[in-house]
């Protein structure tokens, strides 16, 4: 692999806003680009800060603009605080500035503004670029097959090709026109295309499109054109995500693009604060919920929130949702949400078989939207697989990507569970990297510091637990490692999908050991699937059966502890602890019938 793109992304740090101190980091340059290290710093910045950056690109621009974003969350939540307002519950009051005043009584003003000004801007866009106009059956067959667009459904409506030309055909308020413009969404993506005609005809739908994809716009656009004006007069809108950090992302996204509306969005999340629970009464301001589902049925349990108005239920991470796990909580969701017009829409990168067919149980003839192959993965991402025989080889092959250039920050790397994400870290912090660690034991408060950290290019290498593999929008990583295999193909892809995004080029390793080959073939179907070069004696391992496959899922495979430590000074400590572990035991049970006295009298 050349080493330029690692040294470009030092480039495009120093010159995208975001300052890096790089005699801070010298060390960690020098790690991840020993040659490029070596160049002075003032004749680098001379030649590659020129390197144009697609617009898109903007993982390190959203770092100044996160920055600025935290400010002034700062300052709402204080706010908030000083007014007694609910912090989960995130007002966009601030945000959306007001600026053309906008009010539930305003739309027929709004839609006067927006001849005069906002459209005037618009319809010179629309006349630039209207894109194509698909008037019969014939051309939209052959543009879907070349978007690579399956439907599957009755009276499929006709894929759009620009947004100019869909705000022109569905007369979209001037708002969202203007900031779908200023956020430069101008060409949809093929799940764009197809599944906002889709929900905009108010039918329901089940939409797999590969990660990266701009699903989030695709599921937003069509709520808020249905949406119209703001109420505040209780939820129209539900965005379901299994996740505390995607929910807040997708909030982001909604703020974006109700820019100059005022709509009133709530994010609840599981890190509720119950000695300050939000009440009934602020519940019933707002238009749209985003929430995880444990957070939504503890406060339909509660009796807080009421769901009897919403038109929009949106599952994101659909197949996720649907797992064992979310079922009951999920179950309580749609009985709630009694609307007879709900219309349900469920999005993922993947969608086995059985969560479809369960689905398609609750749901009203909805329409299939397929880009691709279902559950595949994307094609920017280079995808290899490296064999590092024992557990103890994974740390060796890691350390020496780490010396010879070859591990491109920024960098995911995922392990199968919390404990090991730990040992990992503590392993990898002494090695000089600017490396941190994300999963579900660490607070709140630490995990929005670690994912703005990583967002702003602080940390380099972040390792992770797959509570991070799904949604999340990262757009600059570089690489993905699976430092642990995958336990199963949903989780592969969904990992992977963390690199190469919105059209970028990624790389994903994937480690594996004796233990590991046996599973190999899941990844090794993805990796061909997707185009990527596979030696030809991985296309003849065999496919792990189905009972294989389910316990891989159910169970992970015991591994041993990543450590440097040899296995005997592991085993000397550990005996060591056991025998402190047991003198203190004894000490307890000497002290305790003498401590219970005085109760049992
Ligand atoms: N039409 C568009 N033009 C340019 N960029 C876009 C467009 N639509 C979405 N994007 C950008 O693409 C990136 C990925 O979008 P998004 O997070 O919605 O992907 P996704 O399909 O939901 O991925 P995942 O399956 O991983 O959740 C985002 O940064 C988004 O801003």
């Amino acid at each position: 692999m050349s080493k330029k793109p690692a040294l470009d992304v030092f480039s495009l740090l120093a010159g995208s806003g975001t300052r890096f101190d790089k005699r801070r980091f010298k060390a960690d340059i020098q790690l991840f680009e020993p040659e490029a290290a070596a160049v002075p710093v003032s004749r680098k910045r001379k030649g590659s800060v020129t390197v144009a950056l697609a617009p898109e690109l903007d993982f390190f621009q959203s770092a100044a603009a996160e920055e600025g974003r935290k400010n002034k969350d700062a300052k709402k939540k204080t706010t908030a605080k000083k007014s007694g307002d609910y912090v989960e519950a995130d007002s966009d009051e601030d945000d959306n500035h007001a600026s053309d005043e906008d009010s539930d009584v305003d739309e027929v003003a709004d839609q006067k503004k927006s001849k005069t000004k906002a459209d005037s801007d618009d319809e010179k866009e629309s006349e630039e670029d209207n894109g194509v106009v698909l008037e019969n059956e014939e051309q939209v067959e052959a543009f879907r097959k070349e978007q690579r667009i399956r439907v599957q459904g009755t009276d499929v409506p006709f894929p759009f090709t620009s947004y100019a030309g869909l705000c022109d055909r569905y007369q979209f308020p001037a708002y969202l026109r203007k900031n779908l413009t200023t956020q430069h969404y101008t060409t949809p993506t093929p799940i764009q295309m197809q599944s906002i005609p889709v929900m905009l005809h108010e039918r329901e739908i089940i939409a797999c499109a590969p990660t990266g994809s701009g699903k989030t716009l695709a599921f937003l656009v069509p709520i808020l054109f249905a949406l119209g004006a703001p109420k505040g007069d209780g939820f129209r809108a539900v965005v379901i995500s299994p996740t505390r950090e995607l929910a807040l992302q997708i909030h982001r996204h909604i703020k974006n693009l109700t820019r100059g509306r005022n709509f009133k969005t709530c994010v609840l999340t599981k890190a509720t604060n119950p000695s300050n629970p939000i009440t009934s009464a602020q519940l019933a301001k707002f238009d749209i919920l985003v929430t995880t589902p444990l957070r939504l049925v503890h406060a339909l349990d509660q009796d807080s929130i009421k769901l009897d108005k919403v038109r929009h239920l949106i599952l994101d991470e659909a197949d996720k949702l649907l797992e064992l796990g979310f079922l009951t909580q999920m179950d309580s969701v749609f009985a709630a949400c009694s609307s007879p017009h709900l219309q349900r829409s469920l999005f993922s990168a993947t969608m086995p078989s059985g969560i479809e067919s369960l689905a398609r149980t609750f749901m009203r003839d909805p329409i299939r939207v397929i880009i691709g192959t279902i559950n595949s993965a994307t094609s920017t991402i280079k995808q290899s697989l490296k064999y590092v025989g024992e557990e103890s080889g994974k740390l060796i092959e890691m350390r020496q990507m780490v010396q010879g250039g070859q591990l491109k920050p920024p960098a995911l790397i995922f392990v199968q569970s919390i404990e090991r994400a730990k040992e990992l870290f503590s392993e990898l912090v002494y090695d000089g990297i600017n490396v941190d660690v994300i999963h579900s034991e660490r607070t709140k408060a630490q995990r929005d510091a670690v994912i703005q950290s990583f967002r702003s290019g602080k940390t380099w290498v972040l390792i992770a637990t797959d509570l991070m593999s799904r949604g999340i929008d990262f757009k600059g990583v570089s690489m993905v490692i699976n430092y642990d295999f995958p336990q199963s193909v949903q989780s592969y892809i969904h990992r992977i999908g963390r690199t190469g995004r919105a059209g970028r080029e990624g790389a994903a390793v994937t480690f594996f050991t004796k233990a590991d080959a046996e599973y190999l073939k899941i990844v090794v179907n993805v990796m061909k699937e997707s185009g990527c070069d596979v030696p030809e004696w991985l296309l003849n391992v065999k496919n792990p059966n189905k009972k294989e496959r389910k316990n891989l899922r159910k169970r992970a495979i015991q591994r041993d502890t990543i450590s440097t430590m040899s296995k005997y000074d592991a085993k000397k400590i550990a005996k060591k602890r056991n025998i402190v572990d047991d003198s203190k035991k004894r000490k307890q049970e000497k002290v305790a019938p003498e401590k219970a006295a005085p109760v049992k009298a």
